[in-house]
């Protein structure tokens, strides 16, 4: 989007999208795209909240010169995440705006030094410090771990408006409207929750400090600095961190298997048999060789229960599957249900690490556990319909 958007009485948003990169944090998928949200404040100041990607710098400052009279300066730059996709334009911006003061807190100091030398007209501030500028008030809440150990958000009191930083945010360009009540909120909320597993949900217990701290805020609208801005209904998005953060879970399972030639897979559809006989409807099957772990890792952080299967590689796991593996551990994931099951010819290995990893997560174990020998025989089978039938009764609440 080219335009810049009227939020509230001399705020505006002045983000932008990027349909270029590939690889969000050269490691994310991007298939819809993702926006750079940046916002401005023309009051008695005029301040910047974060802002994009370096290579957008020349739309962006086109934005903010469209909407400021001849001559008229930006006075600050608030820094609420120092994240590159969100700080990369801050040197260009510094020689557009020489006498720009940077805001931040002690932590940003010290990475607007790292990152980019920058270590003049630096402001830094504390929990429920607040800055005047004009007819609005700017409060900080330091909110470390949100993701970075810098991360703050920042609360506009006259309007209700909280700068969000990553939180809340998610990926998608937005495709004409930034509002949630002018796109589908559904298609951008599962690009919220994948953004939220991959990137934030290893800092869960740090959002729900958030909360904690935030509570006699009067939220009226979210501005996250990637996908929609939430002002019909920003008590959805925030309801919906609280839970993903709390990992409150949806009664459904999340069936992933690795197979090379197709006896492993043969075990996984007589599981999901086994989850239908037991009455479960929402079951998401992926095959770790061919959907990308972000989109895995966003299923399982949604759903209570969690079936492995794998056939054995060179005496371990097979590669994806370890490293979907070692991704669950990273974000620490619990209190769901894990099912096991695994094949190989001679040695063995694939099932010996998935038992290591279900026993050492904080999850509860779902049996049998089933380890076929090539291809599975009548009765592995049986005991993987048995499985699927065991986890539909553990999921149920
Ligand atoms: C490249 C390759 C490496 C394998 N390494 C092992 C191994 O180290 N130990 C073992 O017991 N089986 C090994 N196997 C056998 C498979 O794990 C076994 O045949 C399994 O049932 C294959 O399941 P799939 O049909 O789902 O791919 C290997 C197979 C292949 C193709």
């Amino acid at each position: 989007m080219s335009d810049t958007v009227r939020i509230a009485e001399g705020i505006y948003w002045i983000g932008v999208n990027d349909f270029e990169t590939n690889l969000f944090e050269a490691l994310w998928p991007l298939p819809r795209g993702v926006s750079y949200n940046s916002y401005i404040l023309i009051d008695d100041k005029v301040v910047l909240i974060d802002t994009v990607k370096g290579p957008f710098f020349s739309d962006f400052l086109d934005k903010i010169r469209s909407l400021l009279p001849e001559g008229r300066k930006v006075d600050y730059l608030v820094v609420n995440h120092m994240e590159p996709d969100h700080s990369g334009s801050i040197k260009v911006l510094r020689e557009a705006f020489p006498e720009i003061k940077i805001i931040g807190n002690e932590k940003t100091k010290g990475m607007l030094d790292a990152f980019y030398g920058v270590t003049d007209n630096v402001v830094t501030v504390k929990d429920s410090d607040e800055l005047e500028i004009g007819s609005k008030t700017l409060q900080f809440h330091m909110t470390p771990m949100v993701h970075w150990p810098e991360t703050m958000m920042t609360f506009e009191k006259t309007t209700g408006l909280l700068f969000s930083g990553d939180a809340f945010g998610g990926f998608g360009a937005l495709n004409g409207g930034i509002f949630d009540d002018e796109v589908d909120v559904d298609y951008f909320e599962d690009e919220v929750l994948r953004y939220f597993s991959n990137i934030v949900g290893r800092y869960s217990s740090m959002v729900q400090k958030a909360f904690e701290k935030l509570k006699n805020v009067d939220i009226k609208v979210v501005c996250a600095t990637h996908g929609p801005v939430w002002r019909k209904n920003p008590s959805r998005i925030i309801e919906l961190y609280d839970r993903w953060s709390k990992e409150e879970t949806e009664e459904g399972v999340v069936l992933v298997y690795g197979s090379m030639y197709g006896n492993t897979q043969k075990m996984m559809e007589a599981v999901a048999s086994g989850l239908v006989k037991g009455g479960v409807d929402k079951i998401r099957v992926h095959n770790i060789s061919t959907t990308h772990i972000s989109f895995i890792i966003r299923d399982i952080w949604r759903f209570r229960g969690l079936v492995l299967g794998s056939c054995t590689y060179n005496m371990e796991l097979f590669p994806p599957m370890k490293q979907l593996v070692s991704a669950i551990e990273n974000r620490m994931m619990k209190n769901r249900k894990i099912g096991v099951f695994g094949s190989y010819t001679w040695s063995g290995g694939a099932l010996k690490e998935l038992q290591e990893f279900a026993s050492k997560s904080k999850c509860d174990q779902v049996c049998p556990v089933i380890e076929a020998k090539s291809c599975p025989t009548q009765e592995d089978l049986e005991k993987c319909v048995e499985l699927g039938l065991n986890m539909a009764s553990a999921i149920k609440k």
